[in-house]
């Protein structure tokens, strides 16, 4: 299939060499062939009964495996085996895949994100990010996709909702593509996205407000009190589809959270740094926006293991750095400080932007 020309276009911004821009831009479209296979499944099979159902395992990370996360995975590692790529990092897999050891280029992926919500209706989506695989007298092909995030060379997700749209960075800005069913292609639609510097909406999985530690209650208590006496009402939204919030940040902006928490096994939350935060974080960089774990830069932290969760905290940048100055006013501190009281950070002024 013939991806469409803007797409090709944007491509060509690419920074580095020729070699290395022919052998991203054929992993990106052989990816997103197979994404056209996934998202015709999510639009006319899944929910047809076929692929909705369980696959009778469990992933890595203990969760459920629905047969559509194993046939995704399958398709995309097809995709990956006609590309230019070393090794695949993938969800529905315990181990790097290894597919071509002298291929340039690594790939990780979360090839259904949001598959719980397959029965409900609600967007999936596919996430991936692009490295190049490092020399292999310094590193081993595990290596290659446990790098920081500052080392993608691409990322974006792919979300199968009322329409399939892709949102895809080289380095170059964010970039939102639809899929033409019809012709099998991605379309440019939004270039240059640019996510609002400040916004009035979180998400959060507010069930888990008494596992959260102080900070994240008093944060999200804050947002549901307003600030400057009330007049500036925050919105709330949780989808439970992580393609599905970051979709509608880049579109009107806001902040998205998922902290951990003190259930077993949430320390760290849910997301997972290699490919899911991971490639949000550049996603959400290009556009404008930032992402932490509540305190550190997402793409700075250096991955131990291809399943590692990290708390995420990503969208409209003052929002995000709003949720990292909670970090240091824990319960005490609110108690204590008489700036604080009962009306909270917004406003004492202390959290104002
Ligand atoms: O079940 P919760 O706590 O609402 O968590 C939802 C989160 O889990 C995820 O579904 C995890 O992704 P997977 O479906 O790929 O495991 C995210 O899409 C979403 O943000
Ligand atoms: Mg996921
Ligand atoms: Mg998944």
């Amino acid at each position: 299939m013939k991806q469409a020309e803007n797409l090709q276009e944007y491509l060509r911004n690419w920074a580095g060499g020729d070699d290395q821009r022919f052998a991203v831009e054929t992993t990106i479209n052989r990816l997103l062939e197979g994404t056209v296979a996934i998202s015709e499944i999510a639009s006319f099979g899944a929910l047809a009964g076929d692929l909705s159902g369980e696959a009778g395992g469990t992933n890595e990370d203990g969760d459920t495996q629905k047969m559509f996360d194993v046939r995704a995975h399958e398709i995309l590692m097809e995709a990956c085996a006609k590309a230019p790529v070393a090794v695949v990092g993938s969800e529905e897999a315990a181990e790097v895949i290894e597919v071509d050891r002298t291929a340039p280029l690594a790939v990780v992926m979360d090839p259904l994100d949001g598959s719980s919500n397959i029965e409900t209706n609600a967007p999936i989506g596919t996430i991936f990010s692009i490295y190049a695989v490092p020399p292999s007298d310094v590193s081993t092909l595990e290596d290659s996709v446990l790098q920081e995030g500052v080392n993608q060379l691409a990322a974006g997700y792919i979300i199968y909702g009322t329409q399939t749209s892709l949102v895809l960075t080289v380095g170059a800005g964010t970039q939102i593509f639809t899929l033409d069913h019809q012709a099998g292609e991605y379309v440019l639609i939004r270039r240059d996205v640019t996510i609002p510097h400040i916004a009035k909406e979180y998400a959060i999985n507010a069930s888990n407000h008494s596992f959260w530690d102080g900070s994240i209650q008093n944060y999200v208590q804050d947002c549901i009190m307003g600030y400057s006496d009330h007049k500036q009402k925050f919105n709330m939204r949780w989808i439970a589809s992580l393609v599905a919030e970051a979709h509608r940040i880049f579109v009107r902006g806001g902040v998205f959270l998922y902290p951990g928490d003190s259930r077993e096994g949430y320390q760290l939350g849910r997301l997972r740094l290699v490919y899911e935060a991971n490639a949000m974080a550049f996603l959400m960089e290009q556009a404008g926006g930032s992402a932490t774990d509540c305190v550190r830069r997402i793409m700075e932290i250096k991955p131990e293991s291809l399943h590692q969760r990290t708390p995420l905290v990503m969208g409209s940048k003052a929002n995000v750095m709003q949720v990292a100055r909670y970090q240091n006013f824990q319960d005490d501190d609110r108690n204590q400080a008489p700036l604080f009281g009962t009306r909270g950070l917004f406003v004492s002024g202390r959290g104002n932007f």
